[in-house]
């Protein structure tokens, strides 16, 4: 378990992380999202080991990772610019990393190198951004880690290559119980992807979640009424937001699909659908609801 307790990370007078605190439960994919300037990158890389605190703890199952190599050849860390020697080809990224890390998989390295459209003889240099970022990725598949934090990682790589990224993660989490924790802006590539978020805010988290109870426990309605009823006729509903237009009712609701339904239905409406909201709508809602400017924090 990664556990974050009053975490503060300051650099000179600004405070980056600002006595955060929450946990990560081994084998999640666990989505990190925030605007610029957030703390996410800032977060990983203290979790990764290459920052102190200044403040508080983090830890992977109790143990701090800044200059203890035991829990660093645990994890692997992508970061938004991957670093590689100058020169290096991924086959000699790949002979350094074998001596770094002791659950390095020869047969895992030739498996993914397969799958990537990659010349592995060629200088990472000279490859694009996108091609670096899928070095990176079979790099850390064959290190084979306990632990796999990646920053922006879709960012460069085309639409087949994400879904690759996510089969191939998703697999190592399934049959290893890798945990993974992941920076991104792209909510839509999060959102079947993780299973819990977290919304990161002026280095602090405004709220981590599972993903289902998240989208499940909210809802959006569109009804048609003949005539209106009034505004009475919906209080027994966790309303976050309404929109009149006309017989046009639409709004958000707390509540199961099932139970926001039946209420509705008791109303006699001409018609009536319940539509899950994307995880960009629920985050939005979520946070209007808390009394932030959303626009101004997601992008
Ligand atoms: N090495 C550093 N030295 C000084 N300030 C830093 C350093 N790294 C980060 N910061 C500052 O810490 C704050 C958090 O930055 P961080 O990179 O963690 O945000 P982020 O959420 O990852 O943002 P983005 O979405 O833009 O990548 C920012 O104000 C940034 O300027």
């Amino acid at each position: 378990m990664i556990e974050a307790n009053q975490l503060t990370k300051r650099f000179g007078i600004l405070t980056a992380l600002d006595q955060i605190s929450f946990q990560i439960q081994s084998g999640s994919i666990f989505g990190l999202v925030g605007s610029n300037g957030a703390g996410k990158s800032t977060f990983l890389r203290t979790l990764a080991g290459i920052y102190q605190p200044d403040g508080g703890s983090v830890t992977l199952d109790g143990e701090a990772p800044f200059e203890n190599p035991g829990v660093k050849s645990r994890i692997f860390f992508i970061p938004d610019y991957p670093y590689f020697f100058p020169q290096a080809s991924l086959d000699s990224m790949a002979a350094f990393y074998s001596r770094l890390y002791p659950t390095w998989s020869r047969e895992r390295y030739e498996a993914c190198c397969a799958m990537f459209p990659l010349d592995r003889k060629m200088r990472i240099g000279n490859m694009s951004k996108g091609m670096q970022r899928q070095a990176a990725l079979i790099c850390a598949i064959a290190a084979q880690p306990e632990l796999l934090l990646m920053d922006e990682i879709f960012d460069g790589l085309d639409p087949v290559m994400r879904q690759l990224l996510k089969r191939i993660v998703g697999s190592e989490v399934a049959d290893r119980g890798m945990t993974v924790v992941i920076a991104s802006h792209n909510l839509r590539e999060l959102e079947d992807f993780c299973d819990h978020v977290g919304l990161f805010h002026k280095g602090g988290v405004l709220f981590e979640r599972e993903l289902d109870e998240l989208k499940l426990g909210i809802n959006k309605v569109q009804a048609v009424f003949q005539p209106l009823p009034g505004p009475e006729a919906f209080q027994g509903l966790d309303i976050l937001k309404t929109e009149v237009r006309g017989s046009l009712v639409s709004f958000v609701a707390r509540g199961t699909k099932e139970d926001i339904l039946e209420q509705i239905n008791a109303l006699h409406p001409v018609f009536a659908e319940v539509l899950p909201l994307t995880l960009e709508e629920v985050f939005i809602s979520e946070m209007e609801v808390a009394g932030y400017d959303i626009e101004n924090i997601l992008n």
